[in-house]
């Protein structure tokens, strides 16, 4: 078994809409990212990478890429499940916590356990996505921002 965490951080900016988890949630902020900034998927990404001690997030994916701009973060989390593959790896389970005062993420938790299931190939009951405010404390309490951790277990398949 390879255990692995991941944290990612976006500040908020113009826009209409957060993506978390490849939903579309709406919001009257935007973040300021140079792919879709979706900080579940970053940090499950980094999670799996981290496991299976293969860097992180941007070793593969270099924010000085113009192939990442605006980029579906689903791609990455499906390049980084295929790894995990390649390795002899499947998911055991993966728990992320989003951590803003806003938008309320729970009403999309399912659909967002749904999109990370569908690109690691395993079922729902495997993903755990819930969320927490900082009680107005910090950048995230300040709402200046958007910061989700993630953990997984890898087990050999
Ligand atoms: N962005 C968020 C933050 C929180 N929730 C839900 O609210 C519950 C209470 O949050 P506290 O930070 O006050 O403990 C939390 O357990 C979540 O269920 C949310 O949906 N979206
Ligand atoms: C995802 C990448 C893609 O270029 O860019 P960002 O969307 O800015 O996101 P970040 O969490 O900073 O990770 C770095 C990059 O890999």
């Amino acid at each position: 078994m390879r255990i692995g965490n991941g944290f990612d951080v976006h500040a908020f900016g113009e826009g209409d809409h957060v993506t978390l988890g490849g939903v579309r949630v709406p919001h009257h902020h935007g973040v300021l990212a140079h792919s879709d900034g979706d900080v579940v998927i970053h940090a499950l990404c980094d999670a799996i990478f981290g496991a299976l001690a293969l860097g992180d997030i941007g070793t593969h994916f270099p924010p000085s890429d113009e192939r990442w701009r605006g980029a579906d973060s689903r791609r990455f989390l499906r390049h980084a499940a295929a790894l995990m593959r390649e390795r002899g790896y499947r998911l055991g389970n993966a728990d992320v916590t989003v951590i803003c005062e806003a938008p309320k993420v729970g009403p999309h938790a399912q659909a967002m356990r749904e999109n990370l299931a569908a690109d690691l190939e395993c079922g729902i009951d495997r993903i755990s996505v819930k969320a927490t405010t900082t009680e107005k404390l910090g950048f995230a309490g300040r709402r200046e921002g958007i910061a989700a951790q993630a953990s997984v277990l890898l087990e050999r398949a």
